[in-house]
């Protein structure tokens, strides 16, 4: 029996990584073979394991011999932030507890917050024993800095297990009822490898995709720091998410379904990269698509988008038709006015022009350059940024200007992390650099 026991145990330990370490770990080593003379059923043979640990650690293998493996993701199978309750409970069933503990679980994880599992206090001791012995882990990374701007938009940057940083930015606002709705601009890679002219985070480079549970947590961070809910996701941080787009449906997955964030409430943000939209499209999602545009014509996007030569502005179009046929969402498309580049009327008409030619419900949101350390690109004035407006709103296009947020704070995306990593003295981690008496008063009962 114990022979059978432990050749099924190998070969369940074969099918699932999470039981590995457990396998190997101490608790399991104290259990000794019984003396096969009378040949024990699994509850005598718990009885004979002493030490409590030695207990939990059968109980573990005795649930993982009589259920099945938990479906858990591939790409990082000992992360816990990311997992579905359903998950969570077949988890808990595997290490061999009552399945409500995977519903404590989750509240630990998307409610709490808490960060290490050492930190799960009202879960049994056996459990967060097992938890740790077969090698999970929350999956949350610490905050390295982070700087408040006027207005309260945050920036925050995060230290992941790599010691790369990534940052990410909370954006406070008031709507017109006065209630405070907070934005998560979150980041999908390190850096960016696409390299448009005018952007920090691709002057930077680029280092490696975001898992998906390094993209959740930047939400959670943001909700901890400003004890306050986090109403809409933007994936407009570093990188670009198509790039990354299997992670970013699963952490589009568990912000919707865990952290319950509306899809509505969520846009991912593309410069746009062949065949991803179609794809982004199939998945008929209900969240907005923005897409960079910058240009009204290939050859002037060509030179402020470099990837833009691989993907013709009317495939572009057309596949953003798609997008809206498919989901019935109208994709936003975000214009970045450079001065005497791309900001004058004749470009405003260009534009016009040609997305009438594409047909469906758009709008435009425009932003105006947020300078970046030398670059050559220059903000336009503030009466070129409405004759612009003007121009598109006088060929019935809806348009809006993103207010500047956080422009003390290093607004550009990509522009915070640049400092740290070229200056290694500022490269010390700072606990809370939330400086309040830099916010607007109405703000700071938000941002605390
Ligand atoms: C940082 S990108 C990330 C998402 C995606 N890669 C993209 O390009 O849409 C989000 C938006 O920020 C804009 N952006 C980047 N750097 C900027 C800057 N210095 N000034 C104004 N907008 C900028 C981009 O044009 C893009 O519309
Ligand atoms: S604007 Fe977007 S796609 Fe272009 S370099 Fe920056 S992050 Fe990458």
């Amino acid at each position: 029996m114990w022979a059978l026991c432990c050749q099924r145990l190998f070969s369940k330990t074969l099918r699932n990584p999470s039981l590995s370490l457990a396998f190997k770990s101490p608790p399991f080593l104290a259990l000794q073979p019984p003396s096969l003379s009378h040949s024990p059923s699994m509850a005598s043979l718990q009885h004979v394991c002493t030490a409590p640990l030695a207990r939990a650690a059968f109980r573990v293998r005795a649930a993982a011999i009589s259920s099945p493996p938990a479906r858990l993701p591939k790409s990082d199978p000992r992360v816990l932030l990311g997992l579905s309750e359903e998950q969570l409970r077949q988890l808990s069933l595997d290490l061999g507890q009552q399945s409500y503990r995977g519903k404590q679980l989750h509240d630990l994880i998307y409610k709490t917050k808490s960060k290490e599992i050492p930190q799960f206090k009202h879960l049994p001791q056996e459990f967060r024993d097992a938890l740790v012995g077969a090698g999970w882990r929350v999956g949350r990374s610490p905050v390295h800095h982070s700087v408040a701007a006027a207005d309260g938009t945050l920036k925050i940057l995060l230290k992941l297990e790599d010691n790369r940083l990534i940052e990410t930015v909370g954006i406070p606002a008031e709507d017109k009822k006065g209630s405070v709705r907070l934005t998560a601009c979150v980041s999908s890679q390190v850096g960016c490898p696409l390299r448009c002219s005018f952007c920090a985070t691709g002057k930077g480079g680029f280092s490696r995709n975001l898992k998906p549970h390094e993209i959740v947590e930047q939400v959670l961070v943001i909700e901890e720091l400003f004890k306050h809910r986090v109403s809409n996701v933007v994936f407009m941080g570093m990188g670009e998410p198509m790039l990354n787009l299997k992670s970013v449906l699963e952490a589009h997955r568990c912000l919707n379904k865990e952290v319950r964030i509306g899809q509505r409430m969520m846009t991912i943000s593309t410069v746009g990269v062949p065949n991803t939209i179609k794809m982004l499209a199939s998945h008929k999602l209900q969240s907005t698509l923005a897409v960079s545009l910058h240009a009204p014509n290939q050859q002037l996007r060509e030179t402020i988008v470099p990837s833009a030569k691989s993907y013709p502005l009317d495939a572009l179009l057309h596949d953003c038709e798609d997008y809206f046929i498919q989901t019935g969402r109208r994709v936003t498309f975000e214009y970045t006015l450079l001065a005497d580049i791309n900001d004058k009327a004749e470009h405003a008409l260009e534009l016009a022009e040609l997305l009438h030619s594409h047909g469906r419900g758009y709008h435009v949101n425009l932003i105006p350059f947020n300078p970046i350390e030398g670059s050559e690109f220059r903000r336009p004035y503030k009466k070129v940024v409405l004759a612009f407006v003007e121009a598109l709103e006088s060929r019935k296009i809806t348009v809006s200007v993103r207010q500047t947020r956080g422009l003390d704070a290093n607004a550009a995306c990509g522009q915070l992390r640049n400092e740290f990593q070229k200056n290694p003295l500022l490269d010390s981690p700072s606990t809370s650099l939330m400086d309040e008496s830099n916010l607007l008063p109405e703000l700071v009962s938000c941002a605390r």
